[in-house]
């Protein structure tokens, strides 16, 4: 099989918050052959927004990166930031800027949709209860503040949806990212109809569900990319770097991005009515239950910027405790928090300040960690692998070991999440599983590092703040 993969050039794209990532892939191999990258605007103050024609542009960019490569891709696939809402006219021009996973604007709403069902239906039926990120939550507010715009769209999208259908024309998206709307239910694995006239939301509007394997077409005219070339279906970006990596159940995944978050792959369809595990589904038929952050390293980064330090002048001891939530958070669901810094003494340094802004992040990441292993019971005590920006920081790394207790392993491919996405180009071409591509291509090959005696004081001195946060 993998001889029918050889030689082919496969193309996987990252739409993520802060950039776009294109890898061109010796499909045959793994091996990067080339790479681009170029970055978006975001709106900053109450709103997260980035105007989709942005991602468009950014992906040609990148793509006029890769040299020949666009032009001799035989697949390409598109991983984008989940949750996103994306609202267009009929010509697929968007009526607004996309209101992005991190705008928590919509906490109001969400509050309301949560109150009229219970979490504990909302767990069963859509498998997570649905946070200020969710897509369900920021189409009520639009539909409250803005119902002119909602009453003119003619199709609602999610980020990778609107790539995806640009390079092919097909209005298609997968059970991934669908599983991050609030409107697709888990349960059935269907767009859920009552929810949609609940929220006046027009089943017409929304993409075609595709199942895994299934492609979207082929890239049209003038899109950047050989025309006639594969198009998969794309998926969320933690779905693609879970494909990236070839998981299995039981291996922990910590991704250090813009978003922080935390995962594995499941047999069993997560059904968490604490809120804390989303349920999503995988790209490749299985679950991905995972929990995210809001604050991470654009966080940690703000802080060292105002300390003046570079992120890795963090120094050892003291006794600040620091929850770093400027955005308000969402694992812990704390919505309308702010940064919280306690424990200040005369001898506390700016360095100890910083290591309390990555150890208040990680503690927000690892304290989920045990409820999204439990969904499929599989904690084999088996090293988290740490993946993300932030992965290539010795700060980050040192934080997670000793803030975990458990070896950490760094895979050597950065870019898991376009990395994911060319598995998923490569497929189309053999009809291989992902897993089996990721595996012959060594994804998550990497140093491993020991396990650290946890520092216990820490995690109680944050557990002790938290709170204090709300
Ligand atoms: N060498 C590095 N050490 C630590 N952090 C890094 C390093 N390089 C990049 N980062 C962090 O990675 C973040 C971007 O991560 P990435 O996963 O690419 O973002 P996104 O979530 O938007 O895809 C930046 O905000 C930056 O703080
Ligand atoms: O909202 C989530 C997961 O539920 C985020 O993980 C987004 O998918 C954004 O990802 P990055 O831009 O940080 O990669």
């Amino acid at each position: 099989m993998a001889g029918d993969r050889q030689g082919q050039v496969v193309l996987g794209v990252d739409s993520s918050t802060q950039s776009t990532k294109v890898l061109a892939v010796d499909a045959g191999t793994g091996e990067v052959l080339a790479r681009g990258q170029a970055p978006h605007t975001v709106s900053t103050g109450a709103a997260r927004e980035t105007d989709p024609e942005v991602w468009w542009t950014a992906l040609q960019d990148a793509l006029g990166q890769i040299g020949r490569y666009a032009q001799e891709a035989a697949a390409i696939s598109v991983g984008g930031q989940q949750h996103g809402l994306v609202v267009l006219d009929g010509q697929g021009r968007p009526l607004r800027p996309a209101m992005l996973w991190n705008d928590v604007r919509s906490a109001p709403q969400v509050e309301a949709l949560v109150e009229r069902h219970g979490a504990q239906e909302w767990a069963d039926r859509f498998g997570s209860v649905p946070s200020a990120s969710f897509t369900v939550s920021k189409w009520e507010w639009l539909r409250a503040h803005e119902p002119e715009t909602a009453a003119a769209a003619r199709a609602v999208r999610l980020p990778h949806d609107f790539l995806t259908e640009r390079l092919s024309g097909a209005a298609v998206t997968d059970r991934g990212d669908a599983s991050g709307t609030g409107w697709w239910a888990s349960r059935t694995g269907a767009y859920d109809e009552d929810m949609l006239a609940e929220v006046g939301l027009d089943p017409k509007l929304l993409p075609a569900v595709l199942g895994p394997g299934e492609a979207a077409g082929q890239v049209r005219e003038g899109a950047g990319v050989r025309p006639g070339a594969l198009v998969g279906a794309g998926t969320g970006d933690n779905a693609a770097a879970a494909l990236g990596l070839g998981l299995t159940p039981g291996q922990p995944v910590l991704s250090l991005g813009t978003s922080g978050t935390v995962y594995a792959v499941s047999r069993q369809r997560p059904t968490d009515a604490t809120g804390t595990v989303a349920g999503f589904a995988a790209a490749d038929g299985g679950w991905l239950p995972l929990a995210c952050t809001l604050n991470c390293t654009l966080a940690v980064d703000k802080v060292a910027a105002l300390l003046g330090r570079g992120r890795e002048e963090v120094e050892p001891g003291g006794s600040v405790a620091f929850l770093p939530f400027l955005d308000g958070e969402r694992t812990p669901n704390l919505p309308y928090a702010s940064g919280l810094l306690t424990g200040l003494r005369h001898d506390t340094t700016a360095g100890q300040i910083l290591q309390g802004a990555y150890d208040g992040a990680v503690y927000a990441l690892l304290a989920a960690l045990d409820l999204v292993l439990a969904v499929d019971g599989e904690d084999s005590a088996q090293p988290i692998l740490l993946i993300g920006g932030g992965a290539k920081g010795v700060a980050w790394r040192e934080t997670v070991r000793r803030l975990s207790g458990r070896p950490v392993q760094v895979p050597a491919a950065s870019e898991l999440v376009a990395l994911g996405a060319a598995v998923q180009a490569a497929a189309l071409l053999t009809g291989e599983a992902p897993a089996a591509i990721a595996a012959s291509w060594n994804t998550a090959q990497g140093p491993l590092h020991d396990p650290l005696p946890r520092d216990e004081a820490t995690l109680e001195r944050l557990a002790a703040a938290l709170p204090l946060a709300g």
